[in-house]
């Protein structure tokens, strides 16, 4: 019997997602019966105690008879309990010098740790994650920014609605004027946003269409990598090519950003792709885009206008390309941009059933069935007091030298 403590978020602003929710949780322990869960006591999640002890789960402030923690966000190290094993977003593997001390404090307390980014298949590619959220919550608080921009509608804020249902039926009410939409990406955050314009019924168009044609109803264009950037030599390689040489590529996003009213970026952006615009392409008099939704949110990166991230209190700021500055959103000269960099938090519950159901599928049989795929080899970051070969890097930075 292994036994699992789903623990309480403790960062502040609070996040109010979880690992399970009780639906997930009750699915989890039919599945795997040698598996016992206990939920830590907490009043922040976006389910009830209440909801998870009606299904039969044990609540209680002790969770130290655990074998394996599962949390979202970082776990403040005076909250760790040493030698367990623990699943959460350390944000750690980039080096950020604001959680050096957590992974020291991993290392120090003996703890056998597993980063849920650091979840990965055979081919490497991620299992796990919130980016299908993300899509979802970003392309609702795109909508949101057009209405407020152009002053024809109004939406209540994401975060003030329970669910994904609740979102799509205030988009119902609304009239989208006769606009172009952009959506970059095709992974999780792409899906994610394509699902709110389809439930929206925006008709999806080629991108012929798209650059040449004019509509008397809003439309959209999906495009990835290979839409909006070219080879300098001319040649038409695969993606692959793309993510291994991205030096060799030039941007061709200008033809998109001649037609688009409203852009919604759900990309990943690799080390040494080119810009996707500048802010001399912001200038440009052929750029027509008024509104972006940056769901990628890279700062100072590929889109020239997201000059900083924005909040959930005050999701949206406007850029003026001609001096390059932060302005009024509301100013005729601005772009007007939502850069949130943590929308899943918006939408905790349905985000916290679908990463449940990840876990269950990419992570839990590994612990029944002797590890067989090498999920948890991959994705262990320490183990006894150690940083293990594939995380070896870190040890510069967990040393303090880098
Ligand atoms: N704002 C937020 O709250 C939030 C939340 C989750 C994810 N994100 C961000 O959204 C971005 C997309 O995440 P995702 O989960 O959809 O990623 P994904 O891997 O599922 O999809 C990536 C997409 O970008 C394209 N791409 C372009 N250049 C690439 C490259 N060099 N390497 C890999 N893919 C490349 C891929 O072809 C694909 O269409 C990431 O930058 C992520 O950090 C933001």
């Amino acid at each position: 019997m292994i036994k699992f403590g789903i623990i309480k978020e403790r960062k502040n602003p609070p996040d109010h997602r979880v690992v399970f929710s009780p639906e997930g949780l009750a699915k989890a322990v039919v599945k795997f019966p040698e598996a016992s869960f206990l939920v830590e006591n907490s009043d922040i999640r976006g389910f009830k105690n209440e909801t998870y002890i009606d299904k039969g789960f044990e609540v209680s402030n002790d969770m130290s008879d655990c074998d394996v923690l599962l949390g979202v966000k970082e776990v403040p190290i005076s909250a760790l309990i040493s030698n367990k094993k623990y699943f959460f977003f350390s944000h750690t593997i980039k080096k950020q010098p604001y959680n050096r001390d957590l992974l020291q404090a991993i290392l120090d307390k003996q703890i056998e740790f597993f980063d849920h980014e650091t979840i990965v298949n055979q081919k490497g590619f991620r299992t796990i994650g919130f980016g299908h959220y993300a899509g979802i919550v970003g392309a609702y608080n795109g909508f949101r920014t057009l209405g407020l921009k152009n002053s024809n509608f109004e939406l209540p804020k994401a975060d003030t609605l329970l669910d994904q249902k609740a979102l799509v039926s205030e988009l119902s009410k609304i009239t989208v004027p006769a606009i172009k939409i952009l959506l970059t990406g095709k992974g999780r955050v792409g899906s994610g946003a394509k699902e709110i314009l389809d439930a929206m019924d925006i008709r999806e168009v080629s991108i012929e269409d798209y650059l040449y044609k004019t509509y008397d109803q809003p439309v959209y264009a999906q495009i990835d990598a290979l839409d909006y950037n070219a080879r300098k030599d001319g040649k038409n390689l695969d993606l692959t090519d793309f993510y291994q040489h991205p030096e060799d590529y030039k941007s061709t996003f200008m033809r998109f950003a001649k037609v688009t009213d409203f852009y919604i970026a759900g990309h990943f952006f690799g080390d040494g792709a080119p810009c996707i615009y500048t802010r001399e392409d912001a200038r440009s008099k052929d750029f027509n885009i008024k509104v972006v939704a940056d769901i990628s949110c890279d700062i100072d990166g590929p889109i020239a206008s997201t000059i900083r991230s924005s909040t959930i209190e005050d999701p949206v700021y406007g850029y003026d390309p001609v001096t390059e500055t932060e302005i009024d959103f509301m100013n005729p000269k601005a772009i007007a941009v939502m850069a949130v960099d943590n929308l899943p938090c918006e939408l905790p519950r349905d985000a916290s059933e679908g990463f449940g159901e990840m876990f269950m599928k990419n992570v839990l049989p590994a612990f029944f069935n002797n590890d067989a795929d090498g999920v948890l080899e991959r994705a262990r970051m320490t183990k006894d007091g150690k940083l293990t070969e594939r995380f070896a890097y870190l040890q510069d930075y967990v040393d303090g030298k880098e």
